[in-house]
């Protein structure tokens, strides 16, 4: 028998997203409202986290979220990506549907307030539960151009960039 990790929420997400058809596929693909407006959502702290779990957030201008999709039901060891293409396995997928509903997310860090987080950026549905908070650090977590997989390959047929922002070249062999 494996052991059970038990996780409590946090923090739980108000975003303008209720169903999972208004949200986007990825928070850094996030796209403004028909009006132009930049979507906002609060990340509102169980009253049970002390303020100074949360302190020293503020500067940060990214933020890494551990949430559960808590809307989703049951998984497949492989799903077909919207993007197109065959059926991959799941966990080389995105998908929302997986052996352990965890998702992850860097979304945009605002505001901090008492007891609430201002975010932007984000692709999550309204009453996420969030696991964990942890500072987006580039020097840990960016590695530009880095290979992704089928991804790279639908892109390439497609002749699309599915990361946003620029790409930088990748370094010739040898160089680092
Ligand atoms: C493709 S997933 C990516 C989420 C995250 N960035 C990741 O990579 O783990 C994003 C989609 O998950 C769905 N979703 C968001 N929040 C959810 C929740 N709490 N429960 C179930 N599905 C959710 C929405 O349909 C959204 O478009």
């Amino acid at each position: 028998m494996h052991p059970e990790f038990v996780c409590r929420p946090i923090a739980y997400l108000r975003s303008p997203y209720a169903q999972r058809i208004d949200a986007p596929h990825q928070s850094t693909v996030v796209a403004g409202t028909e009006s132009g407006a930049v979507v906002e959502a609060r990340l509102e702290f169980v009253a049970e986290l002390p303020p100074q779990a949360y302190a020293d957030l503020a500067g940060f201008e990214r933020i890494w979220l551990i949430f559960a999709f808590h809307r989703s039901q049951g998984w497949n060891a492989q799903v077909k990506p919207p993007r197109g293409g065959p059926k991959r396995g799941v966990l080389a997928t995105r998908s929302p549907h997986r052996p352990n509903p965890l998702g992850l997310s860097a979304v945009e860090l605002v505001a901090v307030e008492d007891g609430a987080l201002v975010l932007r950026g984000v692709d999550l549905l309204d009453g996420t539960p969030v696991l964990d908070i942890k500072p987006y650090v580039p020097y840990a977590d960016a590695f530009v151009g880095a290979r992704a997989g089928w991804i790279d390959q639908i892109d390439a047929a497609q002749g699309r960039h599915s990361a946003p922002g620029p790409k930088r070249p990748r370094r010739p062999p040898g160089q680092g």
